[in-house]
């Protein structure tokens, strides 16, 4: 186990990179997926079966998790890890985007957002300060800086002003964060889908230097053709020796287009998400369990997974499970898309190290349908 935070990039292939993210609670493989854990659970599934999906890491949020329980008695409870029974490391979000997409009432000014409660309209309030000091309450490994994401479409002048906004945050974080061996704080680049604010972003975060680097701002509706644009140039921006994380993405190929680009570290609740509405994600394409063409079929999910789900069970019996609304229904369906989204970060991170990721790039995309199958 080690002592301290660090990261080891040990192979590129082009632009994409695979490495070793190493803290006290464990390793993380990069190319890495990071499974959303967001009120303490990541739904549908015990923590020894995020495990057993390959998940290295997994990610909590701050707003979520000071509004109930409260950080507070997570903490005198032994922090989120013993809390949740996850030991191994875990990466909490700021709360800055959660509170602008679902908390009532905001008032955001240059010292914080005010707002109050989604759950029962209680009100609160974030700085960067008390986002620190939530994250550190809650005991998370890598603690995110509290920034402000603008919601797209934004004009140019939002966009800056916003990302200066977040720059001033990104250094009021780090020194309220102070000096925790072991612990590593993230800056977030903002910058909207335009190169110049994206590098006065990069640089304005190199100046004030973080353990690693994550590309906000996007998967906020701009779709995948202007995410890639900002992908070509916006990882390259950031330092190379420190892990690149980009927050909320994706579908699987957004996600290899993205390792292919450069990035480290993903999290997205998708897997999880569309695990509990019948979208199952398989490596020839989506299947929606719901649909009445899978009553009677005796086949796996897909053939070539080896998920407990895949192992086990009949598209047919998820369909049965899916339309009675039978609680295993969510827990199969959640499992399968995390054990497949594993799959394919360790298809890639393999890929790179033995320099053959083009060719499995090609692969991954030959197989695919477009719609669902
Ligand atoms: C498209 O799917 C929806 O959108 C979310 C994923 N997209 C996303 N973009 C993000 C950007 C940021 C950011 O700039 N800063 C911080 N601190 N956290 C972020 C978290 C993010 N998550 C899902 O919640 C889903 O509802």
């Amino acid at each position: 186990m080690s002592a301290a935070f660090s990261f080891a990039l040990t192979a590129t292939d082009g632009a994409a990179r695979s490495g070793v993210i190493s803290t006290p609670r464990g390793e993380i493989r990069t190319p890495a997926f990071m499974p959303v854990g967001t009120a303490a659970t990541v739904k549908a599934m015990m923590p020894e079966s995020v495990r057993a999906t390959g998940a290295d890491i997994l990610l909590g949020n701050t707003y979520h998790l000071m509004l109930r329980p409260t950080a507070e008695r997570i903490a005198r409870l032994g922090g989120l890890h013993r809390f949740m029974n996850w030991e191994r490391p875990i990466l909490t979000d700021s709360g800055g985007f959660q509170v602008m997409s679902l908390a009532e009432l905001r008032k955001l000014t240059e010292e914080g957002v005010t707002f109050r409660s989604h759950i029962d309209g209680s009100r609160h309030r974030l700085t960067p300060e008390r986002s620190m000091e939530i994250q550190k309450l809650l005991g998370s490994d890598i603690v995110m800086c509290f920034d402000e994401c603008p919601a797209l479409p934004a004009d140019d002048k939002r966009v800056a002003e916003s990302m200066r906004l977040s720059m001033r945050w990104a250094a009021r974080s780090k020194e309220a964060f102070g000096d925790r061996p072991g612990h590593a704080l993230f800056g977030i680049q903002q910058g909207g889908v335009t190169q110049e604010l994206r590098a006065e972003s990069a640089e304005a975060l190199r100046a004030i230097g973080f353990d690693g680097y994550a590309i906000g701002g996007l998967a906020v509706g701009e779709g995948q053709e202007a995410m890639f644009g900002v992908l070509d140039y916006a990882p390259g921006m950031l330092p190379e020796d420190k892990p690149r994380y980009l927050m909320g993405v994706g579908k699987p190929d957004d996600i290899v287009g993205a390792v292919a680009r450069g990035v480290d570290m993903m999290d997205c609740v998708l897997p999880s998400r569309s695990g509990r509405t019948g979208q199952a994600f398989t490596r020839r394409g989506t299947v929606n369990i719901k649909n009445a063409r899978h009553a009677n079929d005796p086949r796996p999910l897909d053939e070539d997974c080896t998920c407990p789900a895949c192992r086990n069970y009949s598209r047919a019996y998820l369909h049965h499970v899916f339309r009675a609304q039978e609680i295993i229904s969510s827990m199969l369906l959640t499992w399968h898309n995390l054990h497949y989204f594993q799959e394919i970060m360790g298809g890639m991170r393999a890929a790179i190290a033995e320099g053959r990721f083009a060719a499995w790039q090609a692969a991954f995309h030959a197989g695919r349908a477009e719609g669902d199958i």
